[in-house]
């Protein structure tokens, strides 16, 4: 059926143009009004004043008006080709009639009587679409729970302004809506899916701003772009609470970062924090010293020519430095920094004791515990000034009153005016004065000459010391390292020799760095998202926690895709027991359902980790959205670069595709394929570490580059037994390169194919 036969076609093309014309009244006023108050923002700031806070009030008031009229200007401008994707009918049980509520990505409102014609998506309403079926329903509203029927869920596809599409749904996972969204070629970004979120998307994308989430998702299952719309919501639902700002996003590079975070602005977010661990480190840690590329180690356990024993104490060193173990360590050397913080000494003023060395450690100790060691210092300083001053005020007045009884004695000895007595008088007072300098000259200088005999050590110092220091190492790092404590001392003093620090050692110093230093550039952060979090370090999870404990985490990972195995985190229970202590495992939410690719990748996919007896309610369920079979070819190498060519030719040619990778374990094939194929595809690019940016078309990068990403058409040119063999590291490489399919994989290999996917 042509749209224009549907009934409602021509009720529905009504509503659409009037939407579209009080949309366009709107935004001619909103752009007005933004223009406007940046003159007037702008005049303000001219005129305000450091002694009138009526000023600076009014100030604060026009920049929030005016960030309000530009976003809303900018939101408006966005949906002006489609400013809705669907529609819910729903009555109240309070209410006779039922009404309407078109859903778009941003509000709409008539003019003229303020009637509500678009619904932001966030709105608590909206959920009805996303997770209640037609039928009996209820959502959460501000008011409490609104229970109702729920008789229509449609959804449209409007392009350029016009009505393209109508269909009615129940759940959303049936929808046409979708089917043609992941049909569509990938671009070279993430996309926005708020016309398609799905009801267990959509729990997570909602769940309490104030409570920590982690996310087990299976590839492709939108971790990602569930994080990316749960920062658009919790802006929504806790504006005047938290702006954008407030957020960040941990992410494994920068290259990631750029990929994903290009649909915030569709999504009306802005000013995000956005980083990398690495970068994160260097704001805390200053700009002293190199980091060591992250996936060094990575690389050398991938090159054929690695030596086994070079590879087990590699991997051991990274293992302890991620471990408990270490942790207690750190934490173990934290509380003798802390201890022997103070100079081990009382305070004497004029000679007397003033404060002893217990009195200071406890104030140090004690009292400004909840600082971090540098800011206890000003504090104790108020503390220690105050109490100077009322000593030096007692011992003032306990030397003018001995003074006054020395003086009576001398008067007594002395009854008549006499040299011997004018002698003695004057003696005594000389005495009284210079003790009285004496005390306020040291009263001046007490405190600075204590503060000055404190260290000024850096944490990163502080962490070097523990391996530069025989003593501290033989105290605290040998005995949890045992055996090995000689080799770990040995490369790690080989890497501060050259200024250069391991990913493996920027938590423990952070730790150590903020618990010396505090936390200035990162003040302000109230919610971090950490995605691709399988492959952090159970000692960097600590150290977040501990560093940012005024902050909620939404922390999204895939297990069956930690490819850092010898230093990340091998399951939630720990991650668990450091964010959500005391909950149940339930609270680890489960995404199980992959949206990115098609059943027959999955399931080819799913062989790996089964044969590697991974843990199998990790796996990835597909989305019910079949393709092209998994291409296994036999082919010497010659054939397989020429064979890849042709069918990238033939990609873009008859299906439309886009992007296309040649995924391969390591750098050094890469750089191969990368030199072959440039004959045929002169446009193809090498993607290494060193690139900032992705831009789509054909791309021949590492597997452990391709994490996150996505491309219609996949290569692997070597997907053989001598390149991936039973082996957990080799498995999860090739099941990170195989998920990022969109459409089509195509398999290589010359002798005989991994036994990972051997029928
Ligand atoms: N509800 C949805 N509607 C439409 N597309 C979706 C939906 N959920 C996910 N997708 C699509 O699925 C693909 C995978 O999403 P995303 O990259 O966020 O997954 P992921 O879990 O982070 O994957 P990975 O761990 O493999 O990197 C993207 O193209 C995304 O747009």
């Amino acid at each position: 059926m042509s749209i224009s036969q549907h009934p409602d076609y021509a009720e529905e093309t009504q509503y659409l143009s009037h939407t579209l014309q009080e949309l366009e009244k709107t935004l001619k006023i909103m752009q007005k009004r933004a223009s406007d108050l940046s003159v007037e923002v702008h005049e303000k700031n001219r005129q305000v004043t450091n002694d009138s806070s009526q000023d600076y009030i009014d100030l604060m008031v026009g920049s929030a008006l005016l960030s309000y009229a530009s976003n809303k200007t900018e939101a408006l401008e966005a949906v002006r080709q489609a400013p809705y994707f669907a529609r819910i009918d729903f009555r109240e049980d309070k209410k006779q009639e039922t009404e309407r509520f078109y859903l778009g990505k941003t509000s709409i409102i008539e003019e003229e009587d303020q009637k509500l014609l678009v619904v932001d998506w966030r709105a608590p309403v909206a959920n009805l679409y996303y997770e209640g079926r037609i039928g009996e329903n209820h959502y959460k509203a501000p008011q409490g729970e609104i229970t109702g029927e729920l008789s229509r869920k449609r959804q449209y596809v409007i392009s350029s302004g016009a009505l393209a599409g109508i269909s009615d749904v129940d759940i959303v996972t049936d929808d046409e809506l979708l089917n043609a969204c992941l049909e569509a070629n990938a671009t070279n970004r993430l996309k926005e899916i708020v016309g398609t979120i799905q009801g267990e998307q959509n729990q997570i994308i909602r769940s309490d701003l104030w409570k920590t989430l982690i996310v087990q998702g299976s590839a492709g299952a939108g971790k990602t772009t569930v994080a990316l719309h749960r920062i658009a919501y919790l802006l929504y639902a806790y504006a005047g609470t938290i702006a954008g700002d407030n957020f960040m996003i941990l992410g494994p590079n920068q290259f990631f970062l750029n990929y994903i975070s290009a649909v915030l602005p569709d999504l009306g977010v802005g000013e995000v924090k956005q980083s990398t661990f690495e970068d994160f480190a260097r704001a805390i840690l200053g700009k002293k010293f190199k980091i060591q590329d992250i996936h060094h180690k990575l690389r050398i356990f991938l090159r054929s020519k690695s030596k086994p024993e070079e590879i087990r104490w590699l991997k051991q060193e990274s293992y302890f430095k991620s471990s408990q173990a270490f942790i207690h360590v750190c934490d173990a050397y934290l509380k003798h920094l802390e201890s022997n913080y103070l100079p081990k000494e009382g305070l004497l003023l004029a000679g007397q004791p003033f404060m002893s060395y217990k009195q200071l450690q406890d104030l140090f100790l004690h009292s400004y515990r909840h600082l971090c060691f540098e800011k206890r210092i000003p504090e104790m300083k108020k503390n220690i000034q105050s109490k100077l001053r009322t000593q030096k005020a007692a011992m003032q007045k306990g030397l003018e009153e001995k003074c006054e009884r020395l003086r009576e004695k001398i008067i007594m000895q002395y009854p008549n005016d006499c040299p011997q007595r004018r002698e003695a008088m004057k003696a005594l007072y000389d005495k009284r004065d210079a003790l009285l300098r004496n005390l306020e000259a040291e009263s001046k200088t007490l405190i600075a000459k204590y503060l000055a005999k404190i260290p000024k050590t850096t944490g990163l110092e502080y962490y070097k010391q523990l391996y530069t220091d025989d003593q501290l190492f033989d105290q605290f790092v040998r005995p949890a390292a045992g055996d090995f404590a000689d080799y770990l001392r040995q490369y790690t003093l080989e890497h501060i020799r050259r200024q250069t620090l391991e990913l493996e050692d920027l938590a423990p110093a952070m730790l150590i760095a903020v618990s010396v230093k505090g936390l200035s550039k990162s003040e302000g952060i109230r919610h971090v998202v950490i995605d691709e979090a399988q492959d952090l370090s159970l000692f960097q999870f600590y150290m977040l926690k501990r560093i940012l404990s005024n902050c909620t985490f939404t922390i999204l990972g895939d297990l069956y895709q930690g490819i850092h195995g010898y230093r990340s985190i091998q399951n939630w229970d720990e991650v668990q027991r450091i964010y959500l202590p005391g909950e149940s495992a339930s609270d680890v939410k489960i995404l199980q359902k992959s949206y990115r690719t098609t059943i027959e990748v999955v399931d080819k996919a799913g062989l790996i980790m089964e044969r590697l007896h991974m843990n199998p309610s990790y796996k990835a369920i597909p989305f019910l959205r079949h393709g092209d079979e998994v291409v296994y070819q036999k082919l010497d190498y010659r054939s397989t670069i020429a064979a890849i060519g042709q069918s990238i030719l033939q990609g873009r040619a008859e299906r439309g595709y886009v992007t296309f990778a040649v995924i391969c374990k390591n750098q050094e094939d890469a750089a191969t394929a990368y030199q072959s194929l440039k004959e045929q595809l002169p446009n193809v690019q090498l993607i290494s570490e060193d690139n900032a940016v992705y831009d789509g078309g054909i791309s021949v990068l590492p597997s452990y580059l391709a994490k996150g990403m996505e491309f219609d058409a996949v290569y692997l040119p070597w997907a053989d037994a001598s390149h991936y063999g039973m082996d957990a590291l080799d498995g999860k490489l090739l099941y990170v390169s195989m998920t990022r399919a969109l459409h089509s994989l195509y398999l290589y290999y010359e002798d005989e194919i991994t036994p990972l996917l051997a029928c």
